[in-house]
């Protein structure tokens, strides 16, 4: 395996996944270890890993896929397979899967007695590029994103590019929205770069260079801020509202998957970025077309305003009533904390729906 020689996060390639994998869990050789999969990747990622010694499908811990699941029922399914299987404070947890298991399983192993180490194998590229680096962790709780969950970082993290063979083009795109959102933290070269790439017909030596390269751009930015006190915040890029759409698509039952609002919140972001700093609106029309011809539409109405911006009440970046986006003034150039009245929100909402008749 090769080591990205990240810093706040381990993260290394794998050559040989199970191979590998077996190295990483040496020092737990005398524990117990358990397995976090969703349905999907039990079945397709868990036989990759299933005959690593310490590894056993009785503790493989499998819960239901997609946002949906990413709650207090699932949650609790992983602390009593814990506590049933005798889980001590030395074991180790595995989560082998995209980012909603990484999020769901780092939380359970970040508060069963009071912290166990845990090993993310992220399945998808989202995962890979973004959830499992970084020691977010957490679970959606009534209807906002990541209401509850703690900081905790992965003892490793193993990247295995051939993982994604398996995954559909939907959550390859996903993927490639946060790949594209640290592109814009970066610089206008590597953003040319990035908007480039065929990720609906990849080059797949390219791709692990692009994930190399974006993995590398997030571990910085964690070595600086681990607990999002300040430059952290610059992650969020998109996220204000593109976790607002998120939980509009939840509260329909037509869930959103997470990379496309993302994409539609960068998109409304960046018009506010312009708004308010100057961003060139020929960038975010050039990124309105990008998003239309990759990602589609996502479909609301003035009708909508209210619950969305009532839902951005709840984004962790706020504070003392103030609603802080992350924006930029050129890309390369953040602006965190930057305040925006709702009527500057509206205006971008506006924005939004009126460039993609
Ligand atoms: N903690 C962080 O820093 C961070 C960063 C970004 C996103 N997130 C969170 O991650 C979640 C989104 O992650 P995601 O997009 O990976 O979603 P996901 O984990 O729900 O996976 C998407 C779908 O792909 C399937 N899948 C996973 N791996 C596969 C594979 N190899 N082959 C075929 N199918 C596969 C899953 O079963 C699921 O149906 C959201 O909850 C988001 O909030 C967290
Ligand atoms: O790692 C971070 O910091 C991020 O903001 C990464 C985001 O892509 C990710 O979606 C994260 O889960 C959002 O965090 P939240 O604090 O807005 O819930
Ligand atoms: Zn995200």
């Amino acid at each position: 395996m090769q080591s990205l020689h990240t810093q706040e996060t381990d993260v290394y390639l794998a050559e040989d996944l199970a191979k590998d994998l077996a190295h990483l869990m040496e020092p737990y050789q005398n524990e117990k270890v358990f397995v976090v999969t969703d349905e999907n990747t039990q079945k397709l990622c868990f036989p990759i890993i299933e005959k690593v010694p310490g590894i056993s499908a009785d503790r493989c811990i499998v819960i239901g896929a997609g946002d949906e699941h990413k709650d207090t029922a699932s949650l609790i399914r992983v602390w009593e397979a814990l506590v049933e299987g005798g889980a001590t404070r030395h074991s180790l947890l595995i989560n082998l899967g995209g980012g909603m298991p990484c999020d769901l399983g780092g939380f359970a192993a970040a508060t069963f007695k009071r912290g166990i180490d845990f090993i993310n194998i992220p399945t998808t590229l989202l995962a890979q590029v973004d959830a499992s680096v970084g020691g977010k962790t957490g679970i959606n709780f009534k209807g906002y994103k990541n209401e509850i969950g703690s900081f905790m970082q992965a003892k490793h993290v193993l990247v295995d590019i051939s993982l994604l063979k398996s995954l559909d083009e939907a959550n390859l795109i996903s993927g490639f929205a946060e790949m594209i959102k640290h592109a814009y933290l970066k610089s206008n070269e590597f953003l040319d770069r990035t908007l480039a790439f065929d990720i609906r017909n990849p080059d797949w030596q390219e791709l692990t260079e692009l994930v190399a390269a974006s993995i590398i751009i997030k571990d910085d930015v964690v070595t600086a801020d681990p607990l999002e006190k300040n430059i952290r915040k610059a992650l969020n890029l998109g996220h204000t509202i593109g976790h607002a759409f998120e939980s509009l698509a939840l509260k329909r039952h037509r869930p959103l998957l997470h990379g496309y609002a993302v994409a539609f919140g960068m998109v409304a972001e960046l018009y506010l970025a312009h708004a308010k700093l100057g961003f060139p609106m020929d960038l975010v029309d050039q990124l309105s077309l990008y998003t239309k011809r990759v990602y589609g539409v996502f479909e609301y109405s003035a009708a909508d305003f209210d619950y969305l911006y009532e839902t951005m009440t709840h984004d962790k970046k706020n504070q003392s009533g103030r609603m802080n986006f992350t924006l930029l003034r050129q890309p390369g150039d953040v602006a965190i904390n930057t305040h925006c009245e709702k009527d500057e929100v509206v205006a971008a909402l506006n924005y939004y729906l009126t460039s993609n008749i």
